[in-house]
């Protein structure tokens, strides 16, 4: 291999294809014995899926209108040429059809690879490119020459940890990047040393592999946390995502990289805390929605009416693909099997699943296979499936989950990215809320004021113009 200028290497093999898994462990992990390598994904499957095709390509059509226009989050004065990225960057970034920077990526790609590296706290809405900021900035700062780990990237789900890495083995197509997984039963067992560049996972696994020296830190010079604020959420994964950064070198300044659509005010001080100096770029209170999104709410009798209307609108939900949000797995789990004995096909996953489970759950989903994903909060952050056309709060998202007490309120930052799975890259959504006494009516109340946008109501009880309201908000 040639290493140019910039200490880029030219691979001579033709990259792995989309669905990404790592490249190949052998060369990031030393292990002791042979074992089998983890099968990429099946292909997804072409039948039954017409609509799905028709949608993605009406929304090719109205993103370009978007990105033209200067008032949307998509816009971009400049292109990706402009932004200072290496020819092989540039080579990824066109062969995934990426053409011009949203917002976020022609603000923050600048300031992220500029140098003396700084750090940064970047704020955008959901679905409007803030992983490719990121990879970009862990990809475009690595030695390729040295076989070490140079960029560690944190996430809150294995899902979500799975879909950063398909990103970075895309962008990092057309360089020798290696990867490697710090989440739950995947490494080789008794597997003794990562030099992977680039390691993406959730915080308990990163932890346990820098503490066993199996993650070298030492050559650590990005480290991102995707999510920020819910990972430095001291109720969530604050003190595991503090206890990594502690373990990374001192001597040499890293990189500390914060991306959300959203940081609550109770977090923004310790996220300034984290990545000292950072440059911010924050958004607006009445900027935190999407405007593709369209919120409905419909009110129910009860718990059981609950079931009964969603069951009615099995056929709407199944027009693209949908997910469910309930506040318990154990209600993820009733209303799947449920609906699964009456006939209709739905999937459920949660974390109690196990972790072969959820991949190929996932995975399923996002293929196309399952259209109706019914779950809990471990999939409402950063899941980016573009066919999902629908977003169904079946219980309201509280502060306290396991409270059911009557002053509960509303997590409002954790309403944002549950429908946010929808709406994604200047797509249209609907978000619909179930809401079955006052004090969910109450919550959803506070959810509409506190983001100062509509929630139409959409009768329970005429599913022609419930159908009609929803194809129209498509449009
Ligand atoms: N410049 C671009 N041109 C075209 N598509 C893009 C561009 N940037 C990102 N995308 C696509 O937009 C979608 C959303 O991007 P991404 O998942 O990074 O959003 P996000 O801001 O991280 O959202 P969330 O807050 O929900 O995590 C992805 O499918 C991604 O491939």
């Amino acid at each position: 291999m040639e290493k140019d200028a910039d200490g880029f290497y030219t691979p001579k093999t033709e990259p792995p294809a989309l669905p990404a898994a790592p490249t190949a462990p052998p060369a990031t992990v030393v292990k002791p014995e042979d074992e089998p390598e983890a099968k990429p994904s099946p292909e997804a499957s072409t039948s039954d899926n017409t609509e799905l095709i028709k949608s993605t390509f009406e929304v090719t059509v109205t993103l370009a209108d978007q990105q033209a226009d200067p008032k949307s989050p998509l816009f971009s004065a400049k292109t990706f040429e402009e932004l200072g990225l290496h020819q092989d960057l540039l080579k990824g970034l066109y062969d995934l059809g990426f053409s011009k920077p949203s917002k976020i990526q022609e603000r923050a790609l600048p300031l992220l690879l500029a140098n003396p590296p700084q750090n940064m706290i970047g704020q955008s809405q959901s679905g409007t490119g803030k992983t490719a900021a990121f990879v970009l900035t862990m990809l475009s700062r690595i030695d390729f020459s040295k076989n070490k780990t140079q960029a560690l990237c944190l996430a809150p789900s294995r899902e979500l940890a799975r879909q950063i890495m398909s990103v970075v083995v895309a962008m990092g197509k057309f360089t020798p990047v290696q990867t490697e997984y710090a989440i739950r039963d995947n490494l080789p067992k008794g597997a003794t040393r990562i030099t992977a560049h680039v390691v993406v996972g959730t915080p308990g696994k990163m932890i346990d592999l820098l503490k066993k020296k199996i993650i070298d830190p030492s050559e650590v010079k990005v480290f991102v946390l995707d999510e920020a604020d819910n990972m430095l959420d001291q109720d969530g994964l604050g003190e595991q995502t503090l206890r990594v950064k502690n373990l990374l070198p001192r001597a040499s300044p890293v990189q500390i990289i914060l991306f959300s659509a959203t940081f609550p005010d109770h977090v923004r001080m310790f996220a300034s805390k984290f990545a000292p100096s950072a440059n911010k770029i924050e958004l607006q209170k009445e900027e935190l929605s999407v405007d593709g999104i369209r919120q409905f709410y419909m009110d129910c009798r009860n718990e059981d009416h609950k079931y009964d209307i969603l069951v009615s609108l099995y056929q709407l939900l199944t027009i693209g693909q949908s997910i469910i949000f309930c506040q318990h797995r154990h209600t993820a789990d009733r209303i799947s099997q449920r609906m699964t004995a009456e006939g209709h096909k739905v999937a459920s996953l949660h974390g109690a699943k196990d972790a072969a489970e959820r991949d190929s759950i996932i995975d399923n989903f996002r293929e196309g296979r399952e259209k109706v994903l019914i779950t809990t909060n471990v999939i409402a952050r950063g899941i980016d499936i573009l066919q999902v056309n629908m977003v169904v709060n079946y219980d309201l998202p509280l502060m306290n989950e396991r409270s059911n007490a009557e002053d509960a309120r509303p997590d409002i930052e954790t309403y944002i990215h549950r429908i946010g799975r929808t709406g994604r890259f200047g797509r249209k959504g609907i978000s619909i809320n179930f809401v079955h006494d006052k004090r969910t009516w109450l919550q959803m109340e506070e959810i509409e004021k506190v983001l100062g946008k509509k929630i139409i109501r959409i009768e329970t009880n005429d599913l022609d113009e419930m159908e009609e309201k929803m194809r129209k908000a498509l449009k």
